[in-house]
């Protein structure tokens, strides 16, 4: 039974979600990073939300582990580039709190135009301060959203709704989007030069980092209003506080931190300041969403390899999940044989899918085979980090598709171009197992077994004779023997299945018979 660890504060739903189907839940949350590295080598998945972080040392003590779950929408706490590659597989859940994120910006922004938390405060000491206290309405004005993706989207519908006017940056987003949401799409200066409020949307990347910084805040004009529901380090908050102080910015109201937790923080008592605890995705509603369907995903994952919202993998459905094992499970074998038969770095992959299986999604069964493909040169590829890999390494990576009949026998080639030369492999599945039935050209008839010695020779006569008692006077034992070629007195290849490992020696031994072009051991 697979078993999975709730790091964080989360709802209940999780636990009972993994207990119905059948995965073994620990909840132990407020483990220091310490804590998390002696006992997360026990689980197969771990669910977080924004505060714990796994970061590489964690992922690398985390020997069993095959998911993480984000019940939420930033995964910037966990180190993705270590998880993948490592084949972890991690996943978000990217809708189930923004609507309740997108009505805190809302309340963030209405609480600023009114100062409601200090207003609150004094009246409840006692002081009645009714003529410190004058907002503004925000019926008319412009508010500037940066980010239109999910949350940014409903923002704007919920500003719309109250007689504001919207204009977004977002470098991805189309005209054709802005309009059906009722937005201007802006460029980002004039975003700032023309909005009376501005709400903050992105992820926390390269490109977002600071993007209201001392200069754009600059630009603004006098008695503008910050709101930062989205992440920490999307504001220069020291510029932020200097505007505040001089009167610039009417009031800002943050519920993210550069760091966090912000337990003390130069902006912390500045007038017209609010902060609220990373409480964006905090409602009763979104945690529950966010728990549910991080626990179903992760369980889906953990028990059918099913995955959905995985960030650094393909999605594979429920239903897709038992039909492509045993296409996953050829590529898997025919990358890993055919990378051990290369002799030289590889320049492109084609994956050439026919028959039955192009009904099904290639994806993952391409990454198998490229994971498989690169084992030779880089033993630790997986599955997850394949595509990336190969994307590093300046391979290029094609998939096409021919015979897409559905009755059509499913076949798998693989055509490799190295910086010497081009090797085709096809593979299919036979009665559930999976068969190299071409190899390097040559048509042939063989399974996959974990030791095997390919052979390339010229075809002439007695020579499986001689290899035979290679094999049998260092007491290799034959498995399987399977033979091809081309057409009579061309070159022949075989491909032997031994009981044992064939040692450098015995390989040696092969490589001086007479006729033998190339020996290349196999082991899968
Ligand atoms: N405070 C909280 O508790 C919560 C915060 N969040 C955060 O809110 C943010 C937005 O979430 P979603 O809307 O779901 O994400 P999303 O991915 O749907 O939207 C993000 C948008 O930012 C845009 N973007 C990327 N680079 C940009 C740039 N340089 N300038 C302008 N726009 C850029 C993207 O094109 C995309 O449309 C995330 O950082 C997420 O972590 C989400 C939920 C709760
Ligand atoms: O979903 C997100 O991106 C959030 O920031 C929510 O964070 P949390 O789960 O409340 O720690």
């Amino acid at each position: 039974m697979p078993k999975v660890l709730i790091a964080d504060k989360m709802s209940s739903a999780a636990t009972q979600v993994f207990k119905n189907r059948g995965v073994d839940v620990d909840v132990i949350t407020g483990l220091s990073k310490e804590e998390l590295i002696d006992i997360i080598g026990e689980y197969d998945g771990l669910a977080v939300r924004s505060t714990t972080r796994p970061d590489a040392e964690i992922i690398k003590a985390a020997k069993n582990l095959k998911v993480i779950g984000r019940a939420g929408i930033g995964v910037d706490n966990v180190d993705i580039k270590a998880a993948t590659d490592q084949g972890v597989v991690v996943m978000n859940t990217p809708f189930g709190n923004a609507v309740t994120t997108a009505e805190h910006a809302i309340a963030m922004l209405f609480s600023a135009a009114r100062q409601i938390p200090s207003a609150s405060t004094r009246t409840q000491n006692g002081e009645w301060p009714k003529s410190d206290f004058k907002g503004v309405e925000l019926f008319n004005k412009t508010l500037g959203i940066i980010g239109c993706g999910n949350i940014g989207a409903l923002v704007a519908e919920r500003a719309l709704g109250l007689k504001m006017k919207v204009i977004a940056f977002d470098p991805y987003l189309t005209a054709e989007r802005a309009v059906k949401l009722g937005a201007e799409k802006v460029e980002l200066d004039a975003l700032f030069q023309r909005a009376d409020a501005i709400t903050l949307h992105t992820p926390l990347v390269d490109s977002t980092k600071g993007i209201v910084s001392r200069e754009r805040l600059g630009m603004t004009k006098k008695g503008i209003i910050i709101v930062n529901c989205a992440r920490g380090g999307l504001v220069d908050e020291e510029a932020l506080k200097d505007a505040l102080d001089a009167g610039h910015v009417r009031a800002a109201a943050l519920d993210v931190f550069a760091v966090e937790p912000a337990k003390e923080h130069p902006l912390f008592g500045t007038p017209n300041f609010i902060a609220t605890p990373h409480l964006g995705a905090s409602t009763l509603e979104a945690q529950e969403n966010v728990a549910v369907q991080v626990a179903e995903q992760m369980a889906d994952y953990l028990l059918t390899g099913a995955v959905s919202n995985a960030l650094n993998t393909p999605s594979i459905t429920a239903e897709e999940a038992p039909r492509l094992k045993p296409f996953v499970n050829l590529a898997d074998n025919l990358g890993a044989m055919t990378g051990q038969l290369l002799h030289a770095p590889i320049k492109s992959v084609e994956f050439t899918y026919k028959g039955a299986v192009t009904q099904l999604n290639t994806n993952p069964v391409t990454a198998a085979a490229l994971a498989g493909l690169l084992k030779a040169a880089m033993p630790d590829v997986n599955m997850v980090s394949a595509p990336v890999l190969a994307k590093e390494r300046g391979i290029e990576v094609k998939e096409s598709y021919v015979d897409e009949a559905e009755r059509a026998e499913s076949l798998i080639r693989l055509t490799v171009t190295t910086t010497e030369r081009k090797y085709v492999v096809v593979g299919t599945i036979y009665r559930g197992e999976p068969r190299i039935v071409r190899l390097f050209g040559v048509p042939m008839d063989a399974a996959f077994s974990p030791n095997m010695v390919y052979v390339r020779n010229e075809d002439k006569p007695g020579f499986i004779g001689r290899l035979g008692a290679v094999l049998g006077d260092n007491k290799v034992n034959i498995a399987t023997f399977s033979l091809g070629r081309m057409k009579k007195g061309d070159e022949a290849v075989c491909l032997v299945s031994v009981d044992e490992p064939i040692s450098e020696s015995v390989a040696q031994q092969i490589k001086s018979l007479d006729a033998v072009k190339i020996v290349d051991v196999v082991s899968l």
